[in-house]
């Protein structure tokens, strides 16, 4: 399927699903200092040949403008002319994509993954157990445990992409980059946005118990 192919109410759909989840996600105050990318793929999925919209790099993510989303391909490259340019992580959401199949893509940068992405770092995971929430994630199992994986992060977004395929687990929607932020995703832009929620709340419960010595 070529971009051009893919009906125009499901480009419509996504800016205005992605629109949506940028705003509820600014309220929460989850993109300072310009931080954080959305993302929602289009039209049919071949690992090596898929669409989606992406966040602008660079802008304010709280503000809405006309210039806050653009639609790239499997390469990262706008599927249109345009002078704006895609989000920096580009590649990163598009090896998820290529990895995973998903159909959204969000990344927050906030105190609690930054925090525990750092105690953890070397361990190469957060362990967490014994949180409702991690129901949040689609794991049901009673007293589950999870590890929450974490990347490195380096400058250079290639060499992050390189290692995404080692941090992906098909139970767990997500992976911290160390002290940089949180990926997750989803099948849709409501399943990546609770995804991203259970993880949040999971993290700052692992940083409260830490703090407490609990
Ligand atoms: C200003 S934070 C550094 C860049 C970053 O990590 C990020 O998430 C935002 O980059 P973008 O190009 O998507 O605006
Ligand atoms: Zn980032």
């Amino acid at each position: 399927m070529n971009f051009a192919d893919i009906p125009l109410e499901e480009k419509q759909a996504a800016l205005h699903d992605l629109r949506a989840v940028k705003e509820q996600l600014a309220a929460r105050g989850w993109f300072p200092g310009t931080s954080g990318n959305l993302s929602i793929r289009v039209g049919d999925f071949q690992p090596d040949q898929f669409y989606f919209a992406i966040t602008s790099s660079g802008k304010d993510k709280s503000v809405n403008t006309p210039e806050d989303f653009l639609f790239v391909d499997a390469a990262g490259e706008p599927c249109e002319t345009t002078e704006l340019k895609p989000s920096a992580e580009t590649l990163i959401h598009s090896k998820i994509y290529r990895m995973t199949g998903c159909g959204a893509i969000f990344h927050v940068h906030t105190v609690f993954n930054n925090l525990l992405s750092e105690r953890y770092g070397n361990d190469g995971f957060v362990p967490a157990q014994g949180i409702e929430l991690i129901k949040g994630l689609g794991i049901w199992e009673e007293n589950a445990a999870i590890r929450i994986p974490i990347v490195p992060n380096y400058a250079d977004i290639p060499s992050i992409a390189k290692l995404i395929p080692g941090a992906i687990q098909s139970d767990i929607p997500g992976f911290l980059l160390r002290n940089h932020g949180i990926y997750v995703w989803g099948r849709n832009a409501f399943e990546a946005k609770r995804h991203l929620e259970a993880f949040e709340f999971i993290l700052e419960v692992e940083y409260r118990r830490l703090a407490l010595g609990v």
